[in-house]
This record gives C-alpha cells, sequence and structure tokens, in this order.
C-alpha cells in the first residue's frame, strides 16, 4: 500500500514554554490503515493532531501527505485533505437539520448537486442515519451526533479521519455506534488516526501507536503492544479485559489460535470449550 502521511522528525514548542511538546515525532501511515494513536495526558497527541489539521504549525519537521508538503501556506487546502472529529459532538454542527448539515460543506465547496445527493446519500447509508435525516441537532444523542459528525466529513472526502478522543463525551452505547461506524469506514478503505484513551478502543485499530512525552515509544498492532509490561508501566496504559483475560485463560491451557479484539469474540472462542462444572 502507498504511503498516505509521512511525518519525520517534527518538533513543536508552545510559546512561551521552556520545552518542546513534540521533541522528533517519526511516523508513517499507508493508505487504508486504522491506527489508534494513545499516551499519558499531556504526552503531545492533541498538538500533532492540530498540527496536523492546520491549527498549529510545527518548529521544525516535515510532513507529507499524498506526497505533498503540509505548509502554513496551504492551510486552507490542509484541513480540507484531513477530516477532523471533535470530542464535543456539539462543535461540529452547523446545519439546522442532519441533511441541512451534511450539505452545507459539500454547498460551501461549490459541489454539483447530482454529485452532492449521491454521496449524501452514500454516508447516509453507510453510517446508518436515515432515520435522522430530518432531526434538528438538539434531538440526537451523543452517538448519533458523532455519526453525523462523520458523515459531514467523510462526504467531503477527504484523504485521512482524525478523531481525537471522540467518544470521550458519550455513553456506552454511543461509544459502541461509533466504533461500529469507524469500523465501516475503515472497510471501506479510508484511512482512520483515532486518538482515545479507552484501551478496548485501541483493540478495533489495526496498528497502535503510543506517545510518551513527545515522541513515538511504541508501534505495532495493539497485541504485541499490551504484551509489553514494561512499556505500559512507563506509559501509565493498562491492557484492555479482553487481553488480560484472553492472557490469564492462555495460562490455564485455553489455547487461542488468533488475538481475541473484543469480548464478543472471546465469548465466542470459549462456547467451542465444553466445560465440566
Ligand atoms: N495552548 C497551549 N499552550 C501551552 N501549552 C500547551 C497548550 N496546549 C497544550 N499545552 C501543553 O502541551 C502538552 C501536550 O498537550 P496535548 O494536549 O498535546 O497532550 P495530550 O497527549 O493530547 O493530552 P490529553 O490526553 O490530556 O488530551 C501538555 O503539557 C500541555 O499542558
Amino acid at each position: 500500500m502507498a504511503v498516505l502521511l509521512d511525518i519525520q522528525d517534527l518538533h513543536f514548542q508552545y510559546p512561551g514554554a521552556s520545552q518542546h511538546v513534540l521533541s522528533g515525532v517519526n511516523v508513517t501511515i499507508e493508505e487504508g490503515e486504522f491506527v489508534a494513536l494513545a499516551g499519558r495526558n499531556g504526552s503531545g497527541k492533541s498538538t500533532l493532531a492540530r498540527i496536523l489539521n492546520g491549527q498549529l504549525h510545527s518548529s521544525s519537521g516535515s510532513i507529507l501527505l499524498g506526497g505533498e508538503a503540509l505548509t502554513p501556506t496551504n492551510k486552507q487546502a490542509q484541513r480540507r485533505r484531513i477530516g477532523y472529529v471533535f470530542q464535543n459532538p456539539d462543535h461540529q454542527f452547523i446545519g439546522a437539520t442532519v441533511w441541512d448539515d451534511l450539505a452545507f460543506g459539500l454547498e460551501n465547496h461549490s459541489v454539483h448537486r447530482e454529485t452532492m445527493i449521491q454521496r449524501m446519500n452514500y454516508y447516509v447509508r453507510l453510517l446508518r442515519l436515515e432515520d435522522l435525516l430530518h432531526k434538528a441537532p438538539h434531538q440526537l444523542s451523543g452517538g448519533q451526533k458523532q455519526r453525523v459528525g462523520l458523515a459531514g466529513i467523510l462526504v467531503l472526502k477527504p484523504d485521512i479521519i482524525i478523531l481525537d478522543e471522540a467518544t470521550s463525551m458519550l455513553d456506552p452505547k454511543g461509544r459502541h455506534e461509533v466504533m461500529l461506524a469507524l469500523k465501516e469506514i475503515s472497510n471501506q478503505g479510508i484511512t482512520i488516526l483515532m486518538i482515545t484513551h479507552d484501551m478496548e478502543e485501541v483493540l478495533e485499530a489495526d496498528r497502535f501507536i503510543v506517545m510518551h512525552q513527545g515522541s513515538i515509544v511504541a508501534d505495532n498492532v495493539p497485541h504485541a503492544v499490551f504484551d509489553d509490561g514494561p512499556l505500559l508501566e512507563t506509559t501509565g496504559l493498562k491492557r484492555p479485559f479482553v487481553v488480560e483475560l484472553q492472557q490469564e485463560l492462555s495460562k490455564a491451557g485455553i489455547t487461542f489460535e488468533q488475538d481475541c479484539h473484543s469480548e464478543k469474540e472471546l465469548i465466542d472462542h470459549l462456547c467451542k470449550y465444553n466445560f465440566q462444572v
């Protein structure tokens, strides 16, 4: 697969701060990858996301998106190519109804009406928004708002979607809805960078990057990162319940051909055993 995002030796320091918040970030993300990014509070995740979407500018280093440099001078174009989903779903609504909201960005970019309707219908179906189209933002649950927010970004056809703790204000049902939507989007080949503190969500991603004190200290498949005890200790991360339980069951002789990514997968696996009580 082709490299989509190529970040090299990125440094950043907030004005007046004595230290760098990002101190040499190097990472490449390929087209279609679903990447989770985590780390302690203050490790620099949101700063990195804000640099990527053009809100902040790095002190040094380079960022290439599809081979093209992202610079302060192409800020507008940059924002169009990177879709950013906010933590608070109320911060991204503009339209009076869901349908108007989806149309707003496309009208703003002068997309032809026929193309506009086609795209809107496609993402409405993908994110299962059919019943919400005529509702006003205040009539939606948090999970529904985030799904509408995602659709509003997807219709603009960004190269990558960045979510900065986009599920942290949602209840379990809302989180579940958004994670299902992200899986659907990822299955369509859309590249996703998801910042999260939720280790169960990390298991849904193909790849897990961990930041610590402004640098990347781990980059692997989620289960491999969760196998690294000292790393988890240093970075304050906790193994998700599913990984913890799978490890304990393995020690007790219950074998797994592959790693489980959700409680459902784990339960399905256990159901194959005939336990003697
Ligand atoms: N506008 C700002 N001015 C000065 N320092 C800032 C500013 N925003 C963030 N910082 C500092 O930069 C560091 C990194 O912050 P950042 O928000 O990128 O971390 P994070 O990993 O996203 O944390 P969290 O998990 O809490 O969201 C922190 O020490 C923070 O206090």
